[in-house]
């Protein structure tokens, strides 16, 4: 497991982290989300050593990071940390070695990965001559290539064209599939929708939601209504008790029902401004409990 166990760190009188904790199991993939200034990259941050947390730890089976396991941990900064000068394949030979491997794997890593990553043809090209997205990407394979036993990235799809997406996307699941624990930060929902085994979703410091999307989902579930009603005139379930309109459109309404609100109560309503043609529960998406944790302060939803 790779726990992250209860880490505050405050700047000044800015408590920046609030005790944040989760685990990500080997071989598995874990969203960390969050508005921005939230604290991902702090906490990403101390996992490897560049910032000190003020009480928490982090520990990867059992032992807590010392500089010999942060070795064998792929890292992608937010700050990107590349040789600007450097060619391509040298830098990623080079970061290969620092990782321990030999001259010949480290080459055929480096290698592996640029072709992995779409950047066969850019090999000997210096990284300050790339465009921002291929620079992503030599940065993406930095932390690939020393065969890591962990990997932990800041925001890693973001700049990437659609295509990078997945050959990224490819290449982690590979990784997870190969029994490595994966976290990343990201603000596409969509992709960590869709990659990650769990999420955690943290604001000002403290984790506000985490565990399995789909149990997530299914915890806040049983509170949007989505209720069609065609010929209905607009604003028909304003004024409902214990219901606020999420949206609406066209006769299509989602409607948030409170804790204890009538739904038959809402049909009696709908079944007055003409014929419903849909009248069902429907699950939050993981933008909409993105927002509600994120809006609602001391809510914590876990699963
Ligand atoms: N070295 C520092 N000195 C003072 N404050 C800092 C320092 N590093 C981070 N902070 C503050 O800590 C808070 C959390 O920042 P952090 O970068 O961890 O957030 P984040 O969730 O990664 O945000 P984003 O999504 O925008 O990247 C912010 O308010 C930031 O200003």
């Amino acid at each position: 497991m790779l726990e992250f166990d209860g880490l505050c760190k405050s700047y000044g009188a800015d408590r920046v982290l609030d005790g944040v904790s989760f685990t990500v199991a080997p071989g598995s993939m874990f969203g960390f989300c969050g508005a921005n200034g939230a604290g991902k990259t702090t906490t990403m941050r101390i996992a490897m050593g560049l910032a000190r947390a003020d009480a928490g730890e982090v520990r990867w089976r059992r032992r807590p990071l010392d500089q010999a396991l942060r070795r064998r941990i792929g890292y992608m900064p937010e700050e990107r940390g590349l040789y600007p000068r450097m060619r391509v394949a040298e830098q990623l030979t080079y970061l290969a070695r620092l990782h321990g491997l030999d001259a010949a794997p480290a080459a055929r890593a480096a290698d592996h990965w640029a072709e992995r990553l779409g950047l066969g043809e850019r090999r000997r090209d210096q990284v300050e001559k790339l465009s921002l997205g291929n620079q992503q990407r030599v940065q993406l394979a930095a932390a690939l290539v020393g065969r890591p036993e962990v990997l932990i990235l800041d925001e890693p799809f973001s700049g990437l064209d659609p295509v990078g997406v997945d050959a990224l996307a490819e290449a982690l699941l590979e990784q997870v599939r190969g029994g490595v624990p994966v976290v990343f930060s990201s603000h596409q929902l969509d992709l960590v929708e869709r990659l990650c085994d769990a999420v955690g979703i943290l604001a000002r410091g403290t984790m506000v939601a985490a565990g399995p999307v789909a149990e997530l989902r299914r915890r806040e579930a049983g509170r949007l209504l989505r209720v069609v009603v065609p010929d209905a005139p607009a604003g028909w379930a304003a004024g409902l008790p214990g219901v606020r309109v999420a949206s609406e459109r066209a006769g299509d309404t989602l409607l948030e029902l409170a804790a204890g609100a009538d739904d038959q109560a809402v049909l009696a309503a709908a079944l007055r401004t003409g014929r419903v043609t849909h009248f069902a529960w429907r699950e939050p998406t993981l933008v909409e409990l993105f927002r509600e944790a994120v809006a609602a302060p001391g809510r914590a939803v876990a699963a």
